[in-house]
């Protein structure tokens, strides 16, 4: 059943849900999290309050609800560039789950699909929250003429740029198309811009900043120390086994689930297979898998049927 939008009492004249007790509402309605973590909060006030925002979490920081509590705080649609259509997915899946009306648009989908979101946009009252697009659709003169027909029509809440870094020539990540973006502030002028990203390095922050042509932002940095996070460093030479280590070393964690990372596909499956033998559930995941398999093993970990994945870096990636 979808969850009905929350009839908060305190909507300002604009319409807009505002103040830390309301916001904090919504957040418990829709995502069931008791409260705001570190500076979610800050940055959504100041989107709401129209201020551009440059937004640096670390990973798993929780910046998807610094733009999705907007799109349910204020009308409109957010807008949000996203550099992968398997993180578009996700999220829309996730927040359909939850009841927030929301959709991405991409050329995965069937041109039917495409067409109903497009009528949707052009209805004089789309219910539509949330629309997650790619920055290549932004550069396309089409989807940019709709877009400046919905922001005629006031219909665009906020503009939200997800993995920032990839505007940057500097970053580890940059895209090209992410540069197009440019053009937003001008085609699109008086709407706020939240630029979120992980990328904590100085030379990003300011190629973003000014890419965007963001007036002002407030910059928001949290921090990057995760206390419940345990480091230790093992040199390999100084093992007698390195893989009997490794298998101990899980069999002493008890039944949690985890991920193996390594350097080469055919280390994978190495150890994969050692673990297995090993009376350990496991499962390899790398580039050479076909689309089928790297599903399979990803549901089966995500299932909790398979304790531990062995990965290259293509776990991870969306
Ligand atoms: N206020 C909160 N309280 C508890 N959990 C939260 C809160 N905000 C977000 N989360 C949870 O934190 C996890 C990570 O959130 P999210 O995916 O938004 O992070 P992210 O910063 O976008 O990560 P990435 O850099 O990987 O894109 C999710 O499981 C989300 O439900």
């Amino acid at each position: 059943m979808k969850k009905a939008l929350l009839p908060v009492k305190n909507i300002s004249k604009e319409r807009q849900i505002s103040g830390k007790e309301a916001l904090t509402k919504l957040l418990r309605w829709h995502f069931g999290h008791s409260e705001y973590r570190g500076k979610q909060l800050e940055a959504i006030e100041a989107v709401l309050s129209g201020r551009d925002c440059f937004c640096l979490m670390p990973t798993g920081g929780g910046k998807s609800i610094c733009y999705q509590i907007p799109a349910l705080a204020k009308p409109g649609i957010v807008l949000v560039v996203s550099p992968l259509i398997a993180l578009m997915e996700n999220q829309v899946m996730a927040l359909k789950g939850k009841g927030v009306a929301a959709e991405y648009l991409s050329s995965t989908q069937t041109s039917q699909v495409r067409n109903k979101i497009h009528e949707e946009l052009e209805s004089g009252n789309p219910g539509l929250r949330l629309l997650y697009v790619t920055p290549e659709l932004i550069a396309t003169t089409g989807f940019m003429t709709k877009l400046t027909k919905l922001h005629s029509r006031g219909l665009l809440n906020l503009i939200a740029i997800d993995e920032a870094h990839c505007i940057s020539t500097w970053g580890h990540d940059f895209r090209p198309s992410y540069r197009k973006l440019a053009s937003l502030r001008k085609r699109l002028p008086g709407i706020p811009v939240l630029a979120l990203t992980a990328t904590a390095v100085p030379k990003v922050q300011v190629d973003v900043i000014e890419s965007l042509d963001m007036e002002n932002p407030l910059v928001m940095k949290s921090s990057f120390n995760r206390p419940n996070i345990y480091y230790e460093v093992r040199f390999k030479d100084l093992l007698t086994d390195p893989y009997v280590d490794l298998t101990d070393l899980i069999k002493s964690c008890g039944d949690v689930c985890g991920i193996v990372y390594c350097l080469e596909r055919t280390m994978c499956d190495d150890l994969a297979s050692h673990l297995s033998k090993n009376g350990i559930s496991c499962a390899a995941y790398h580039a050479g898998l076909n689309n089928k398999l790297r599903t399979s093993v990803l549901d089966d970990w995500i299932s909790a049927k398979t304790q531990v994945v062995v990965a290259t870096v293509a776990f991870g990636y969306g």
